[in-house]
């Protein structure tokens, strides 16, 4: 397992099953876009946006009907960008009409604020678009905390198991890599960053049976996390 010694000053935070719970993502958001996917498909093509997503669904998978072609890729929970494109678009509409409100684990706002007032450069990289992002994070319990994020990372820099896109992302902001923690409960996520010279953190959240990997650090929530390292948030030593 890799040692903790050189303190964060940018937290780079997976989303799902690390601030909100998998439930959430996989029996809230993803049924909401298989239900509503097919009416936007038919009746929003010619919006530029939709439009777009459909064109680039045409050229990933030539002569399959983008209805048929995105039902494969939610049955594969594929993270492609069309489909994460056009699942905002529904979950946007969603959260406008009160029929989605977005859950995040108890310990994420309280901790995440400490971070913010500590001086932390916070930060998001989930596999959902930049706006799916800041609509779960807009439409929360606990009210609107996207401006404890200053930068939204997704699929546009590239997958979250692969080393190239940790790169990507300190190319564009020119953070440090070892002021950087991503956290994460995907270890090869994990495997991914720790090569591009991240420090990491496994959230292995007991609500969403996650496996503790081996290589990394491993926290059951955000404060825990805090403690090992040496961040303000963390919870109480017993
Ligand atoms: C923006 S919330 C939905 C997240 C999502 O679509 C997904 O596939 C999960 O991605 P993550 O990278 O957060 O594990
Ligand atoms: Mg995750």
């Amino acid at each position: 397992m890799s040692s903790v010694s050189h303190t964060p000053r940018v937290a780079l935070l997976d989303i799902e099953g690390t601030t909100a719970p998998v439930s959430f993502v996989h029996q809230v958001l993803f049924p909401y876009a298989r239900t509503h996917l097919p009416k936007l498909v038919a009746e929003q093509a010619h919006d530029p946006v939709v439009h777009e997503q459909l064109e680039e669904i045409a050229r990933l998978a030539p002569g399959v009907p983008p209805m048929e072609q995105l039902t494969r890729w939610m049955d594969e929970d594929a993270k492609v960008g069309p489909l994460k494109a056009l699942q905002g678009i529904v979950w946007g509409q969603g959260y406008q009409r009160g029929e989605l409100i977005a859950s995040l684990y108890p310990d994420v706002v309280p901790t995440l604020e400490a971070w913010s007032r500590a001086g932390l450069t916070l930060a998001v990289y989930s596999s959902g678009s930049e706006p799916a992002q800041k609509l779960i994070y807009g439409h929360t319990q606990q009210g609107d905390v996207t401006p404890l994020f200053s930068r939204f990372f997704d699929l546009r820099v590239g997958g979250k198991k692969d080393e190239k896109s940790y790169r990507n992302i300190l190319l564009e902001t020119g953070w440090k890599p070892e002021d950087v923690l991503f956290l994460s409960d995907v270890t090869a996520e994990l495997d991914a960053a720790a090569d591009a010279g991240l420090q990491v953190c496994q959230i292995v959240r007991p609500d969403d049976g996650t496996v503790a990997g081996k290589r990394h650090p491993v926290a059951a929530t955000l404060p825990d996390a805090a403690r090992l390292f040496g961040l303000p948030g963390a919870e109480p030593q017993a």
